[in-house]
């Protein structure tokens, strides 16, 4: 197991690195998680370290209620939160939290994102879905992020009044998410600017989403 959480924490620290550079967050503002294989433990941001700070070594290691178990610092302030998704979501083993920019002002009007573009069937399956507005500090985001997923093919949430979060089956497929949402609410806010958008097809988006989930890229390559 020593090596799972040694390589969760390289991994981890390594994709917080995305963050700033795809300009997802400001200061401190954001986090990622990872499930350890085998373990009932996570790996997340210390909270509050400014991002060039970050090490492998700085990473706390939590269990799946959030209590740290190893690290010299508090954990980010959604451990509770990525800690209750990872208990109620076996599927999922990674986390993402941002603040950015478009993504997030779709979260302060509280309006989901439309399935109108194919990039957005692509990577969400549909439309992005807004979830409830809960304080930060314990599982209550979690909650908010677990209810609002279920049944939906997307792997990004924005909660309301607050911002982004993503999952997916690794921490750098909810890395991914994050880059990905901000993108699309971004192209459907400039095309909102100068008239309505239209909403694909369900029939189209389930084709597009299987295509892009099982096909796309190197997929089907012999
Ligand atoms: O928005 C929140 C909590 O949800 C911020 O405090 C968060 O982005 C950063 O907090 P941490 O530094 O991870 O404790």
């Amino acid at each position: 197991m020593r090596a799972a959480v040694e390589a969760a924490k390289a991994d981890v620290c390594a994709l917080h690195a995305y963050l700033p550079a795809a300009e997802l967050v400001a200061w401190t503002s954001g986090n990622v998680s990872a499930r350890v294989p085998g373990a009932d433990l996570m790996v997340i941001k210390p909270s509050g370290l400014e991002y060039a700070d970050l090490t492998p070594a700085s990473m706390v290691v939590c269990d799946l209620y959030g209590n740290r178990v190893e690290g010299d610092y508090a954990p980010s302030s959604d451990t509770g939160s990525h800690a209750y998704v990872y208990r109620h979501r076996p599927d999922v083993n990674g986390v993402v939290h941002t603040h950015s920019p478009y993504a997030t002002s779709w979260a302060a009007r509280a309006e989901a994102i439309p399935c109108c573009l194919t990039a957005i069937a692509d990577e969400f399956g549909g439309d992005i879905p807004v979830g409830p507005f809960a304080l930060i500090g314990d599982e209550a985001i979690g909650e908010g992020i677990v209810e609002t997923l279920e049944g939906s093919n997307s792997p990004a949430v924005l909660m309301r009044n607050h911002g982004v979060f993503t999952i997916g089956a690794s921490a750098r497929a909810a890395v991914k998410a994050a880059v990905m949402v901000e993108d699309a609410a971004r192209t459907v806010h400039l095309a909102r600017l100068l008239g309505p958008v239209t909403r694909l097809d369900d029939a189209d988006i389930a084709s597009l989403h299987d295509r892009y989930t099982n096909v796309y890229g190197q997929k089907g390559a012999k």
